[in-house]
């Protein structure tokens, strides 16, 4: 897909593939094309050339759309004087839905208890939680949300993670954007990440980690005898405020070898320091704001 307006190139000659049963994270800098992207897939803004289909057919082509894709753009855009409930039975009783649906959503996403409220008392967190549960209204296959985590607290972070890794699971289809590879790097499978509307990287998430040098965090009630026993197997080691880190290795072998020195670990991990420098040499500059 392209899209310009007027001088301004938003998306130029974008094209990617999602795939079902995974977490796709949509990722680039603030004003890369993330949202025009999402809106030209949805329908809401028409391609300049170029087409984006879920499984074949438009957006605006779907026999059932809320059943097919689900998708958040704006958690701000819902009217402040009515409740969510009822937000939600507009849009269920339209596209023909049971009319259990809305409180099967608003149960999903935890807004049970505040279904009546008016959405204009909600914080930024509720009014994603809302935006997911419109997403989740017609218990589609395909969940297109931008920029779900963004105004999250830790909890919701979490909470929000292993929803859309279950809903992976079952086999659905997820896109999220984000303009921060941090917050999303536990969430998803695959990236693809645009800047100045072209795109500069697709794969799986594990592809942008391009660091030669393999390091290990590893820790252990007796740390000095955790790090003689490493420097005696020959390898380099440093002192961390949490642990010892240990140059050119794989978790798997440092803790085979504590296990063998019979040192308990209190913490294993194999460090990918790689991926969010690869994002902003790839990303460029703004990636940092
Ligand atoms: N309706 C519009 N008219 C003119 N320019 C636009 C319009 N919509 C987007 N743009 C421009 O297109 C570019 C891409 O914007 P877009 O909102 O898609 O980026 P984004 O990656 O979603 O960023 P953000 O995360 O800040 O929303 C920007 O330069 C933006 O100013």
């Amino acid at each position: 897909m392209t899209k310009t307006f007027g001088q301004v190139s938003a998306v130029s000659n974008l094209t990617f593939t999602v795939e079902p049963g995974q977490v796709t994270g949509f990722l680039g800098p603030n004003g890369a094309g993330k949202t025009t992207s999402l809106r030209m897939l949805l329908g809401l803004v028409r391609p300049t050339s170029g087409t984006a289909t879920f499984g074949g057919t438009a957006y605006a082509k779907l026999d059932s759309p809320l059943q097919t894709v689900g998708a958040s753009l704006e958690a701000a855009s819902f009217h402040p004087g009515r409740s969510a409930r009822n937000h939600l039975a507009v849009y269920a009783q339209s596209a023909g839905l049971p009319k259990t649906a809305p409180d099967a959503a608003l149960e999903k996403v935890g807004l049970s208890g505040y279904g009546d409220r008016r959405v204009g008392g909600y914080s930024l967190g509720m009014r994603q939680r809302l935006g997911l549960a419109f997403a989740l209204l017609g218990d589609p296959g395909v969940l297109v949300l931008d920029e779900p985590i963004n105004g999250l607290d830790p909890e919701g972070i979490k909470w929000i993670r292993l929803l859309l890794r279950a809903m992976a699971a079952e086999g659905r289809t997820v896109l999220i954007s984000s303009h921060l590879l941090s917050e999303v790097q536990q969430t998803v499978d695959d990236v693809i990440i645009i800047s100045h509307g072209t795109l500069v990287h697709r794969g799986e998430l594990s592809s942008l980690d391009t660091s030669d040098t393999k390091q290990v965090q590893v820790n252990a009630e007796d740390r000095d005898r955790l790090a003689t026993v490493l420097t005696e197997a020959g390898y380099q080691v440093s002192n961390l405020r949490s642990g010892v880190l240990v140059e050119n290795a794989d978790a798997a072998t440092i803790g085979r070898l504590a296990f063998e020195a019979g040192i308990p670990l209190t913490g294993l991990s194999q460090k990918r320091t790689g991926l969010e420098e690869s994002f902003l040499t790839l990303v460029g500059e703004e990636g940092a704001l």
